[in-house]
């Protein structure tokens, strides 16, 4: 963004944080929710979406190349509903995955079994984010695809109604989600697919769990590492998958911010339907916003943390769960000890290079942040106000407004880049400080 893009002056907290904050459902499972339905041999539900620029660019792409999606209520009146009607894949299409690494990953795959070319491109980030997995994998399975020979978009896949699919080595120690995405469509491939990661790291395992999960629940058969199978091997068998009727889970990484200002202001947020089991990455910040200070309890009323005033440092490995760095580096700045978060040097390649963007702007508010080789070290420094630039990134976004609450005169630069994976964060911040919408 420029420098004259829309300052939004974040709100302070006045005192201690005591809110009830409903969070929409998770981007994640939206996208393999409507990914999985628009391969099924028949119609299925998705109920309590989210929506969101990144879901919305999932099913706009679906629909061009045929899909039947209808948003409406669901059959019993209980909330929004979107109604997935799968029909024969076709191009020509033209896709937008603006910056959604869903949308460019998972997308590829499910061209190649479109009649016709789809084209692929986004926002200019987007040609700059790893896709080199998908696309050198899609071609030793058997598709052909056109694109400038850097691993990235733009793109065109020729689909050709079917892909023989079978077995492939990749390296997605760039990105979790070139697993996913092979995975995602395998069922659909001629032979089904054997994916081989080859590379020393893998990030977001809980993700990859998230796809097997919602695949076998879809009535793919998928073998994995953790099942008996062999290391960093995933296989999925040729078949039918199954139209669903499947509840979206609260986002539970971007329950973050809001759980972030019961920790930091020593208060008490509540997130209704938290789920006792899941697979999203953001369950681990129970654990993680724990050793930062305060407690939390899961019950009925859902996920209640409660912030004990005093705010610690952590030394945390988030490999596992590298979505959430943003808000703990935060959360990192305002503690009264040193923090080092280690295993996420594929930031660099998200959104924005999360881990230069991170220390450059909370360094500008006086902060002390430096970059290692995986992550980064924080040495909570007194916060003065200033301009937090977001780099059209959505969890620097809501990482700025969590310093805004207890640092006077933060401005957080296009806030409405947050719509990525919320649609009204600003209302939903104000709603949960009590200040009027
Ligand atoms: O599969 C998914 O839904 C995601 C996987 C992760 O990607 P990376 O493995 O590229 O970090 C995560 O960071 C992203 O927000 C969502
Ligand atoms: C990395 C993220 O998104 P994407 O799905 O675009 O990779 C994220 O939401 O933090």
């Amino acid at each position: 963004m420029t420098a004259t893009a829309a300052l939004w002056p974040a709100p302070s907290a006045s005192g201690a944080v005591d809110a009830n904050v409903t969070v929409p459902g998770s981007k994640s499972v939206t996208n393999r929710a409507l990914v999985l339905a628009s391969l099924a041999s028949d119609p299925g539900w998705i109920r309590r979406p989210l929506r969101s620029r990144d879901t919305v660019l999932m099913a706009e792409a679906l629909r061009t190349m045929g899909v039947g999606i209808e948003e409406g209520v669901g059959p019993d009146g209980t909330g929004e509903a979107w109604r997935i009607i799968p029909a024969g894949l076709h191009g020509p299409a033209t896709v937008d995955v603006g910056n959604a690494g869903t949308v460019m990953r998972f997308l590829p795959p499910v061209a190649a079994l479109a009649d016709g070319p789809v084209h692929f491109d986004g926002d200019p980030r987007s040609h700059e984010r790893p896709l080199h997995g998908v696309i050198d994998a899609l071609r030793t399975l058997g598709a052909r695809i056109d694109d400038d020979g850097r691993g990235a978009l733009p793109l065109t896949v020729h689909g050709g109604g079917s892909l023989t699919g079978g077995p492939v080595a990749i390296d997605a120690s760039s990105s979790s989600q070139f697993v996913s995405a092979l995975l995602l469509s395998g069922p659909r491939f001629n032979q089904g697919v054997e994916v081989r990661h080859t590379g020393e790291t893998l990030p977001s395992m809980p993700h990859i769990r998230m796809t097997v999960d919602m695949l076998r629940a879809a009535g793919a058969q998928v073998d994995t590492p953790e099942a008996g199978g062999e290391a960093g091997v995933w296989r999925v068998t040729p078949g039918a998958l199954l139209g669903r009727d499947l509840v979206v889970e609260p986002d539970l990484s971007n329950a973050q911010p809001f759980l972030a200002a019961a920790l930091v202001t020593g208060g008490r947020v509540t997130v209704p339907d938290w789920p006792t089991q899941t697979t999203q990455p953001g369950d681990a910040l129970r654990e993680i916003f724990t050793s930062m200070g305060g407690r939390c309890e899961l019950d009925e009323r859902g996920l209640t943390f409660t912030g004990s005033g005093a705010i610690h440092g952590i030394d945390v490995d988030l490999s596992d769960v590298g979505e959430l760095t943003p808000g703990i580096a935060a959360v990192a700045a305002l503690a009264e000890s040193e923090s080092v978060l280690r295993g996420v040097a594929h930031l660099r390649l998200h959104e924005t290079d999360r881990l230069a963007a991170l220390t450059k702007e909370i360094n500008g508010l006086g902060g002390d942040v430096t970059e290692t080789a995986d992550g980064l070290r924080i040495r909570p420094r007194p916060l003065r106000g200033g301009v937090f630039h977001t780099y059209d990134d959505h969890r620097l976004a809501t990482a700025g407004a969590l310093l805004g609450l207890v640092v006077p005169g933060v401005e957080v630069e296009n806030v409405a880049t947050t719509a990525k994976t919320l649609p009204d964060f600003p209302g939903m911040w104000r709603s949960m400080l009590g200040m009027p919408g």
